[in-house]
């Protein structure tokens, strides 16, 4: 809807009325056509101001109509019909302008905005590009690189740059509202023809076509098979090389083939998911809108190795008090110094003050005593972060939540371990911690609900995409890694290589394949790992044959590796090799070509031809199966829960939704049927047989995936 009033005498005042952020729906086109007509046909007025109810201009398009038969006056049409008025309009930008609620004040002749607004067109995020005349009057407006940069990135900027860019013509820290009042009455009646962007001529850049190569090759190398962010650098060459209708044209025509697209489905999805991840809930009833948080002033962060110290950054820049524990004198200096300088460079990068002060030092575990939440980030040793635990039990006030950031590790072990075993959750960081949005909060049977309230909301405060997720090994992210791992070195075994596994999964989007991914982190983590849960052991240790553990197929060759001390990128050598130790450009490696095939000589496998198809198939319905275990066992309330996990955690490619809604765009039936192959070609590899709910969604008719939580309602009533 859109209200109209009239103001100061002769100024027609259009209100967009949408809460929470005035998108432009259906019926706020149709307000917004009636009332303009009204603002025109009124001989009183002069001149019009154009604002959205609530402080917020207008957040675009309405994206819940996007999929639907969507009705009403169309974008582009009204758009022009505002630019042809002959009367000046002045859009108010307070809050936001993204996406169509810009394009829509690129077509008023004057934009006034409040210092705190934010404009930008955001449409490449949700797999779009901004066709209400976005992409031909920006680059009119502000030149083409700028254009380009804004574009093809989806940046919000502040209005100071805004101004600067020439995107506003005023900025008011004041009431946006009467400043563009007084500013459309200081310009009724002066002529219009200067002011419609649509007219202008693209500003000159030299070299065009060396600008759009040089632009398309990044954008290309960066969108990771995102074909948004393509379309947009041709929607703005179209704006540089041809006549405005004509660039309207192939904006539209450009549209049309993302609008459908499965990208653009998965994008939308991937922008609901993460707003629905916020609405969480948990098995025994707990609910965001019904466990209140506890205040969280003081917090604590115990073991300052580089998750503490990320975790301490995190806390400090997000305005808490930070009390930092480090045992080993030598080692708390390290960390002073080097959470310092993170806080130095991160303030620098923001334009603001460093925290250095919120963060206070000590090496003993008493200094805690006051600290309303307490992060412990210790190695990952159960009997190190028992200790710890038991220590931090004693020393805390009443009330404390005690957090442990483990990847992995048993949540309510460490809970029995205090006297309140209900104030205890996990709350799993991604290194670096202070960089990495994702954060699994971990709840066990006798967390509280205000205690997964507090981390879930302070969670929020560090800027993290929080998502709350049941104890069992490895949560959610990490559990689904190892079925995939497992599958790449199994690969390996049947005749492929690191470099064909690598690029199966690259060409699909993760910015890097598995063994690249094992080389950075480093094949001695794994090790560790397997070590400890008795899998790694030197062959014909436990008389077990050498590729079977505990009863089921296992592969040694990342262990292999390490006993050769290739730790990957640290030393040099790892699944590839680089120039020296540290470095970090993989370059296939002959060693480990012939160690391979020596190898499978030893143990009587012959290579296979292993095509593209069959890695991605293997490795990543491995995972998403998986996955619907995890949705099974309640681990998660959702599948946007773990959607938003790989997302954000784990480089699954934005564009391609998460695992369950990309298994969802497969096809439930075939992915089943695909796994069936596949586990009957590799009897001996549980993670292959596909799961009770996976063969239970396809017998429900494959819902699509919006629908999954209803449905998994209700197969859990029937059992
Ligand atoms: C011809 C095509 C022309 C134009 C195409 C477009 O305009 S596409 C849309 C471009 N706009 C955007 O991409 C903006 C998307 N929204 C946001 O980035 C954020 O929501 C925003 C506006 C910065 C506000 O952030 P905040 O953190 O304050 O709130 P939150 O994200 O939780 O949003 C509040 C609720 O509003 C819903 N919502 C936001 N934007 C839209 C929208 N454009 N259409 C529909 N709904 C929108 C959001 O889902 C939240 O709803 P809730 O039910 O509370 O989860």
């Amino acid at each position: 809807m859109a209200q109209y009033s009239r103001v100061s005498g002769s100024v027609g005042l259009i209100t967009l009325q949408n809460p929470p952020v005035n998108a432009l729906s259906a019926a706020v086109r149709q307000g917004i056509v009636d009332t303009v007509k009204r603002a025109l046909g009124d001989p009183e007025v002069k001149a019009v101001v154009i604002r959205g109810q609530n402080g917020v201009f207008c957040g675009g398009a309405d994206i819940k109509e996007f999929g639907t038969n969507m009705s009403g006056p169309h974008l582009v049409p009204m758009i022009h019909a505002i630019e042809a008025a002959n009367k000046p309009v002045v859009a108010a930008i307070e809050g936001i302008a993204l996406g169509g609620g810009l394009e829509l004040a690129l077509g008023c002749h004057y934009r006034v905005a409040h210092s705190k607004a934010r404009l930008g067109l955001p449409e490449v995020t949700l797999g779009l590009l901004p066709a209400a005349g976005g992409t031909q009057r920006l680059p009119r407006l502000i030149g083409v690189p700028a254009a380009l940069d804004l574009i093809t990135k989806g940046r919000h900027i502040t209005a100071a740059e805004a101004l600067q860019l020439g995107v506003v013509d005023q900025v008011t820290g004041h009431g946006t509202v009467d400043a563009a009042v007084k500013f459309a009455l200081s310009v009724a009646g002066k002529p219009l023809d200067a002011r419609r962007i649509s007219t202008y001529p693209c500003p000159r850049t030299s070299d065009l076509d060396a600008l759009f190569e040089g632009v398309m090759q990044k954008v290309r190398q960066s969108a990771r098979g995102a074909i948004a962010p393509i379309a947009c650098v041709q929607a703005v060459r179209a704006a540089a090389t041809l006549p405005y209708l004509q660039g309207m044209e192939r904006e539209k025509e450009l549209m049309a083939t993302l609008f459908t697209s499965g990208q653009a489905r998965a994008l939308q999805y991937s922008f609901f998911a993460q707003r629905a991840v916020g609405r969480w809930s948990t098995p025994s009833g707990a609910r965001w809108d019904t466990s209140k948080p506890r205040p969280v002033h003081i917090a604590a962060v115990i073991g300052l190795g580089t998750m503490g110290r990320g975790i301490a950054v995190a806390l400090a820049q997000a305005g808490l008090s930070v009390i930092a524990v480090e045992t080993q004198e030598k080692q708390l200096m390290e960390a002073k110094q080097a959470v310092s300088g993170m806080l130095e460079r991160g303030a620098k990068r923001r334009g603001v003050a460093p925290a250095l002060d919120k963060v206070s030092y000590s090496h003993d575990i008493k200094a805690v005593a006051d600290a309303d939440l307490v992060i412990e980030a210790v190695f990952e040793d159960m009997a190190l972060k028992r200790t710890v635990f038991r220590q931090l039990s004693a020393v805390c006030k009443p009330g404390t939540v005690l957090c442990t950031n483990t990847s992995g590790l048993d949540v309510e072990h460490l809970a029995s371990q205090t006297r309140n075993p209900q104030l205890v959750v996990g709350m799993h960081f991604f290194a670096p911690a202070h960089v990495m949005k994702l954060l699994e909060v971990v709840y066990g049977p006798q967390s509280s609900p205000q205690a997964v309230a507090t981390a879930m909301q302070l969670g929020k405060k560090m800027g993290k995409v929080s998502v709350a997720v049941g104890n069992c090994r490895g949560f959610v992210g990490n559990r689904m890694l190892k079925p995939y791992l497992e599958q790449a070195f199994f690969l390996l075994e049947e005749g492929a290589t690191p470099e064909l596994v690598d690029r199966a999964l690259e060409e699909f989007g993760f910015p890097m394949g598995v063994f690249k991914m094992s080389d950075l982190s480093g094949l001695d983590v794994g090790w560790r790992v397997r070590k400890a849960d008795g899998l790694a052991e030197p062959v014909g240790a436990s008389g077990q044959p050498a590729r079977i553990r505990q009863g089921q197929r296992y592969s040694p060759l990342g262990d292999l590796l390490c006993e050769q001390g290739r730790f990957g990128q640290k030393t040099g050598r790892g699944w590839y090799q680089y120039d020296k130790s540290g470095g970090q450009v993989a370059s296939s490696d002959p060693w480990l070509h012939s160690f391979l095939e020596g190898y499978r000589a030893m143990h009587g496998l012959v290579a296979r031809r292993i095509d593209l198809q069959e890695v991605l198939e293997r490795c990543l319905y491995a995972l998403i199966n998986e996955g619907f275990r995890i949705l099974e066992d309640g681990i998660v309330a959702g599948p946007e829960d773990i959607d938003i996990i790989y997302v954000f955690g784990y480089g699954w490619p934005r564009h391609r939704g998460g695992p369950m809604f990309y298994a969802s765009m497969v096809g439930l039936e075939r992915v089943l049927e695909r796994l069936e192959h596949h586990h009957k070609a590799h009897p001996d590899v549980p993670h292959l047989q596909p799961c009770s709910l996976l063969r239970r969604l396809v017998s429900s008719g494959s819902p699509p995936v919006h629908r999954w939580r209803e449905v998994l309602k209700k197969l859990n009533s029937q059992l």
